[in-house]
């Protein structure tokens, strides 16, 4: 039974350097420095339980996310954690549609990067109180109780709430031996780890060389910057893997439509499995017809890190744009519209591929995949979920990874906590890391 009324709301801008070793770049993003905006919320209840959220960002603009969050902040504080659970889709509304704060969005943009920052902490609260690990916490809640915290705004056209309910019964068969397959196997993972685009080639093939003794058979690579480089990277890599391993590629939204269609057909002699954000985010047509033009290859596009909200999914997967849909649990309105988006991609038999990596994303993403294999998809057929081996030091519970695939988390919560220490370190600019950094001039 949740309890207390929220007394307390703070934000911090945290930044990881890791641009400084090119960890995270790619055709777009060059010099990515790994950050989060970083929620705690604090209740009145005797337990002192605190909720921790975030939403990752590169470095520069964490700060106008945390400007982002304290303007939604006085919807929050003073509010019952009981009311908001009993009503989640009502505060879920609250916080997206606020007369004036929606003009800066609506659920796009940085107001709903703030506005996932602050679900994250008020569902790993919840999940804390409940003493479960949110993947639980969602699994053994009533289909009537998950339907209850999503907002249905703009996509009944494909999904009422009686459909959704629908689904969600459909997958409570069963669900007991799929939960034990998730505790016994884990849920499959690939690594983006050892290509990222500023790797040199050396430090590609040690990468690939320990991952494969670790046990990994699927890769992704980065491309689009230059298409000889990208010859080069993805031989040296498949070479390295061989063909019963899997690959994929990610442009990073790089090209334009018949610019990606050409240049993935220069790479299609190393059998990737799907062609990562090959143009804009934006452009639901344009991944269709890149779509179309890649499916004789039996190439498919995957897309979703920087996908707004759950309307632009629903175009996606109605104008049949992408194959592999790619939730990401900080960029979304949290759990509440990544719940919306599981459900969409279960109606459209379309595999969830979720995106992660960044700080923190592997520890949430984990929970939303693991129940969405329990209790809504009951299928792992062309499904994994991506995993990054940076900044898991700096969480209190870090992802558990076994035979390349997550373990499910036991500890309560949404694995959202940081350690103390590492958010005083990374604060920016005033952690030690940073004021280091900027009295060496470092270029940053
Ligand atoms: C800037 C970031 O590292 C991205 O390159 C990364 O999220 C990437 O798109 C991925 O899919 O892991
Ligand atoms: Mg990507």
């Amino acid at each position: 039974m949740v309890k207390g009324k929220i007394t307390g709301l703070s934000v911090k801008d945290v930044r990881f350097p890791t641009s400084l070793g090119q960890h995270g770049s790619d055709a777009m993003h060059t010099d990515p420095d790994y950050s989060a905006a970083y929620v705690v919320i604090e209740t009145d209840a005797e337990d002192a339980i605190k909720g921790y959220g975030l939403t990752f960002t590169l470095g520069k603009g964490t700060e106008i996310v945390v400007c982002a969050v304290k303007a939604l902040s006085h919807l929050v504080v003073g509010r019952n954690l009981e009311d908001i659970v009993a009503n989640f889709r009502d505060f879920y509304r609250q916080l997206t549609s606020d007369g004036q704060l929606r003009w800066i969005g609506p659920e796009k943009g940085v107001v709903h990067l703030a506005t996932a920052a602050v679900l994250n902490a008020v569902w790993d609260l919840w999940a804390k109180q409940e003493q479960k690990p949110l993947w639980k916490l969602l699994v053994y809640m009533t289909p009537e109780q998950l339907v209850s915290c999503i907002d249905f705004r703009y996509i009944t056209d494909v999904l009422t709430e009686a459909q959704a309910l629908e689904i969600l019964q459909n997958g409570k068969q069963r669900q007991e031996a799929r939960e034990e397959h998730m505790v016994k196997h884990g849920y499959p993972a690939y690594t983006t780890s050892c290509a990222w685009l500023g790797y040199s080639d050396n430090q590609l093939q040690k990468l690939c060389a320990d991952a494969l003794k670790e046990g990994w058979t699927r890769f992704k690579v980065k491309v689009g910057a230059d298409l000889q480089d990208d010859i080069r990277r993805c031989k040296l890599i498949r070479d390295m893997i061989g063909h019963d391993n899997e690959l994929m590629l990610d442009a990073n939204q790089r090209w334009d439509v018949n610019e990606a269609i050409s240049w993935v057909k220069e790479l299609a002699v190393f059998k990737p499995l799907w062609i990562e954000e090959p143009t804009s985010p934006d452009d639901i047509l344009g991944h269709g017809t890149i779509s179309k033009a890649l499916a004789p290859l039996g190439i498919g596009v995957a897309t979703g890190e920087q996908c707004h909200n759950r309307v632009m999914f629903k175009q996606f997967l109605q104008a049949r744009a992408l194959q592999y849909l790619q939730i990401d649990s900080c960029r979304l309105g949290s759990v509440n519209e990544n719940l919306s988006v599981l459900l969409m991609a279960k109606k459209f038999n379309i595999p969830v591929c979720p995106h992660a990596g960044g700080v923190g994303l592997c520890e949430l993403v984990q929970h939303l995949i693991i129940f969405d294999y329990i209790s809504v998809s009951g299928s792992l057929e062309k499904r994994m979920c991506e995993y990054v081996d940076h900044l898991h030091e700096h969480f209190k519970h870090p992802v558990t990874i076994r035979n390349a695939a997550y373990m499910p988390p036991k500890d309560p919560g949404y694995s959202t906590e940081m350690k103390e220490e590492s958010v005083l370190l990374y604060q920016f600019p005033s952690g030690d890391i940073w004021q280091q950094i900027i009295s060496e001039n470092t270029e940053i």
